[in-house]
This record gives structure tokens, sequence and C-alpha cells, in this order.
């Protein structure tokens, strides 16, 4: 049998220590916004159309100057050796396999130049990007960005819902708060500020401003995408501010609590965007048809976390193949039963609210 996503979850539940599974699954709070991701995608239903002569699909998306064979891609989660000893190469070369973009984190526990190295070995234009949180010491943040320039990443995605470090209970609850011996995150050695046999520790900066992220796009050619935002505000001044992409998420649940699910944020931001840059959302996608419902309320393409890690814990990069496969099969199927031949054929008209009884009507 085929194993699905739920199948994956239960295989790496089952492989690792109850901490690093708590670690990877947690939210922040009581939950209410990791539990909501998925259940406000069980909300909405897709409004399929007929008869669309879409005999063949053309699933791919090119974002940022980068071409997608699907529109699913990787968002970056932290310290992937937690969940197999291969860690972020083993995700990378699945990711290349599968077309697709992987952003890899500045919290990685192997450093960016092997990571595209070990993409590019699987497909020799394989697209990675590279994840960051502004350091509130600005040649901190400048030696990272260089060192993913180096490396050959073709954008930076930096995360701004992270003013401070989301409150974790499972975490507090086994006092889980360092790596094992052995790991590390491998992007801070040898910045200013680290010693020769400590990485620089990762810090969360509630001083940061649009001042900070102006002097990020002077210093840098990369594209530069916002991961993040929720406010129709923000996306705004992104757009004003010259951003060439934004990512809509609420970290996966694992920041602020209160904040709603990622797919209930997107189409004010998407209204507010108005197509100038590419809008991407991540946060409880688990099937294709996730994927689908977030491409018709406007976003470009969408992001997956914990399933990657699921798959990478329960059969390393051969889990992390299959996960991408499943997603990439299940969006072709429903693209086909709605009567689309490529992402752009998903529109807002496809999608309403579950139990509404006019959901129907004519658009
Ligand atoms: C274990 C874990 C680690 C994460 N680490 C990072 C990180 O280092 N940087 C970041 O911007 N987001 C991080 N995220 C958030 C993800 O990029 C993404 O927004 C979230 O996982 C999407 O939700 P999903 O897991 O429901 O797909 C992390 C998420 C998880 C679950
Ligand atoms: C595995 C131990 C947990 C360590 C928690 C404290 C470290 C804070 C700085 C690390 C930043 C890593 C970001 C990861 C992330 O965004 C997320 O978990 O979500």
């Amino acid at each position: 049998m085929i194993p699905t996503l739920t199948d994956l979850r239960e295989r790496a539940r089952k492989r690792l220590d109850p901490r690093v599974y708590d670690f990877f699954e947690g939210g922040a709070g009581g939950e209410t916004a990791l539990h909501e991701n998925e259940a406000a995608f069980r909300r909405l239903a897709l409004l399929p159309r007929v008869l669309r002569g879409a005999a063949t699909r053309d699933l791919s998306v090119t974002l940022c100057g980068d071409r997608l064979a699907m529109p699913v891609l990787v968002s970056p989660t932290a310290f992937h050796r937690l969940a197999h000893p291969e860690g972020e190469p083993a995700t990378a070369r699945a990711t290349a396999a599968a077309g697709t973009v992987l952003v890899t984190g500045m919290a990685a526990t192997v450093p960016v130049a092997e990571v595209t190295a070990a993409a590019r070995a699987v497909q020799a234009d394989a697209a990675v990007w590279f994840q960051l949180y502004l350091q509130p010491e600005p040649e901190v943040t400048l030696a990272l960005v260089r060192r993913a320039e180096r490396a050959g990443c073709t954008a930076l995605v930096v995360t701004v819902d992270s003013p401070v470090f989301g409150r974790r209970e499972r975490d507090a609850r086994h006092g889980f708060d360092d790596l094992p011996a052995g790991l590390a995150a491998e992007n801070m050695r040898g910045l200013p500020g680290a010693t020769d046999d400590r990485p620089r520790d990762i810090a969360m900066s509630p001083g940061l401003s649009w001042d900070d992220l102006r002097r990020l796009r002077a210093q840098t050619r990369l594209p530069v995408l916002l991961k993040g935002i929720l406010h129709p505000g923000d996306a705004r001044i992104a757009v004003a501010e010259g951003v060439d992409g934004l990512l809509v998420s609420n970290h996966g649940g694992r920041q602020l609590d209160a904040a709603p699910a990622s797919i209930e944020a997107l189409p004010a931001v998407a209204e507010a965007v108005a197509g100038r840059i590419p809008v991407l959302l991540d946060g409880g996608v688990r099937r294709g048809s996730d994927a689908a419902v977030a491409l018709a309320l406007g976003a470009s393409a969408v992001g997956v976390g914990r399933p990657v890690l699921w798959g990478l814990a329960a059969d390393g990069e051969k889990g992390v193949r299959h996960v991408l496969e499943l997603l990439r099969a299940e969006f072709d199927h429903v693209l086909a039963l709605c009567g689309g031949g490529s992402p752009a054929d998903l529109g807002p008209d496809l999608v309403v609210a579950r139990g509404s009884v006019r959901g129907g009507e004519a658009r």
C-alpha cells in the first residue's frame, strides 16, 4: 500500500524520540493556530467546473525566476538531522528530484553550501532559497547573506513573524531547550561573534523595522521574499518597499497562537497585493486539494513544513520524495476534477464555504 501523509506521520512518531517528535509537531500556547491551519481547509470546498477540455495538464509555475514543476515547495524547518542522520542534504536531493524549491534555513544542521551541492548533484539547476532571521547586528546578517549567495541560493526568504520566539508548551514540558551533542545550527559557525568551537546563537530581534529590510535589500541582488505576513496592511507596505514576494504564514502555529489560520488570512493579503508580486502560503497543507484551494484564493504556490519532516524521519530521502510525489499526484488529480489545465485555471469562484446554502449560485 502507498503510505499517505498520515501513515508517514505515524511512522515518524514511532521512530523519533518523543521530545523531538513534539518539537516538530507542536505549536505555541494552546495550539489553536496549529489546529486551525488544517481545520480551516476542511471548512472550504471546491466547486468544480466541467467540460473544460483540460486533457493535458501543466502543473509548473515560475517564482522569482525559478521554474517549479509543481506549485508546492518545501518551507524552511529547523534541524533536519534531528529527524534523520543525513539531514538537509537528503531533503535537498528529494526536493530537487521533485523539481521544486527547497527553502533551507539558517537553523539547518548542515551548512548551506552542502545543501545546495546535494540538490545540484541531482538536478544541475535545482533551486534552493535561503531563509534567514535578520540579526540585530547587520554585519552578522550580511555575512549570512554572502554565505547563501556563494552557495548559489537564488532567493532570500526573510522570516518576519518572530520578533520573539514562540512559547512552545510541549518543549517546556520536556525541558527541550537545546540540540543534542553533535548537532548545531551550522550556518552560524564562523560568523562575527562565534567562537571556534561554538556556532553563534540565532537571535530573535523585536527592534527590527522596515529600515533593516531596506538595508538588506541594498546589500544583495537576490530576490527577497517576506515570510510570515498575515495583515493586508503589511502586504501593501511590502509591495511599496519593492519586496519580491510574500509568504502568508503563521509559522505553522508556532509563534502567535491567536493568529488566524494561514488560509483565512490569504484572501485579504492577495487582494492587497493585487497580483503585483507572488503570494505564497504555508500552514496546514496536507493534501493536493489544500494546495488547489490556496491557489484558487490567490496563492501562486504553497509550502509544506511538517509533512517533509515526517517523510524524512520515516524514510530519509525516499520518504521526502514520497511526500512530494503524493502532493504532486493529488494536486494534478484535483486540478483535473476541477476542469483545470494549469494552476492559473484555479480562481476564487471555485471556492465555497462548506455548509453555505447559497454556495452554488452563479458567479
Ligand atoms: C519543526 C519546525 C521548524 C521550523 N523552523 C523554521 C525556521 O527555522 N524558520 C522559519 O521561517 N520557519 C520555520 N518553521 C515554520 C515553517 O517554515 C512553516 O511556516 C510551517 O511549518 C508551515 O506549516 P506546516 O508545518 O503545517 O506545513 C518551522 C516549522 C516547524 C514545524
Ligand atoms: C531543539 C531545541 C529547541 C531550541 C529552542 C531555542 C532556540 C532558539 C533559536 C533557534 C531558532 C530556530 C528557529 C526554529 C523555528 O523557527 C521554529 O522552531 O519554528
